[in-house]
């Protein structure tokens, strides 16, 4: 089994300013390119980041990005339907909630696609945000797959090069070059984030990062080749 995320970079427009807005021409061709074991767990782009950005964790701002995921998801999951796959929506406000994790094993095994995606949960009385990327590293902590793709609008690039691999003997100074997203509204910590959860993910599994937008890229990822960046299983 892998687990890929699909970046709100990618399936939406997160330009600042840009409010609600999905590119479903992305997102079809995403639902035509997935095969196989796999969960996905998408990102949310437009449809949370300024959300969280203009009401924080007042009732209202929970409420409205809340909604607002789950009107992602549900494009999503409908792009996915009619490219003839059979999602599974999984919201991570209920799931975490009291987490079933062979409920997931389970779905792939029976060829469902569990869809989850960055949300607002509720943990030690208090509501929080939690990313894609955080969903991604918990499950594969749990459910330990054979690989984990990072599907975004962009690959790590340093000195305008894509950095092909992340290995002890580089990973401070790729850190030091990767920044929240720039020129966007983001509050999960942008290309940082991603990385510091790719690491942690990387005691498990080989980690990719990559564009999305790249030809046949998610294809490629799902049948096991080196696509953008690879964070290799050894931190
Ligand atoms: N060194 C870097 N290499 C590549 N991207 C970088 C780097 N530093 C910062 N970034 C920014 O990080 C962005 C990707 O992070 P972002 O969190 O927006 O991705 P995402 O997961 O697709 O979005 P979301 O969090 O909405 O799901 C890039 O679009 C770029 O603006
Ligand atoms: C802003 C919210 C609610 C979740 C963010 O998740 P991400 O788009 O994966 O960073």
């Amino acid at each position: 089994m892998r687990i890929l995320k699909i970046g709100g970079a990618l399936i939406t427009d997160k330009s600042d300013g840009a409010f609600e807005v999905a590119r479903l021409d992305v997102i079809e061709s995403i639902s035509r390119q997935l095969d196989g074991e796999v969960i996905l767990v998408h990102g949310v782009g437009s449809f949370g980041h300024p959300h969280v950005k203009m009401y924080g964790l007042s009732r209202e701002g929970v409420a409205k990005t809340h909604h607002a995921c789950l009107k992602l998801n549900s494009i999503v999951c409908e792009s996915l339907i009619r490219a003839g796959k059979h999602p599974l929506p999984v919201h991570p406000l209920e799931f975490f909630s009291s987490p079933d994790f062979d409920f997931l094993r389970s779905a792939v095994e029976e060829g469902f696609i569990p869809v989850m995606h960055g949300d607002i949960v509720y943990e030690a009385g208090r509501f929080r945000v939690m990313s894609g990327d955080e969903v991604v590293r918990i499950l594969a902590e749990k459910l330990r797959p054979e690989a984990v793709g990072f599907a975004s609008d962009t690959a790590v690039v340093v000195d305008g090069e894509v950095v092909e691999l992340v290995h002890s003997g580089n990973v401070d100074s790729v850190l030091e070059a990767t920044s929240p997203a720039s020129g966007k509204a983001d509050v999960t910590g942008g290309m940082r984030g991603k990385l510091e959860e790719a690491l942690r993910i990387a005691r498990i599994c080989d980690v990719y990062i990559f564009s999305g937008y790249e030809k046949d890229a998610i294809r490629r990822f799902l049948s096991g080749e080196h696509v953008g960046t690879k964070v290799a299983k050894v931190f």
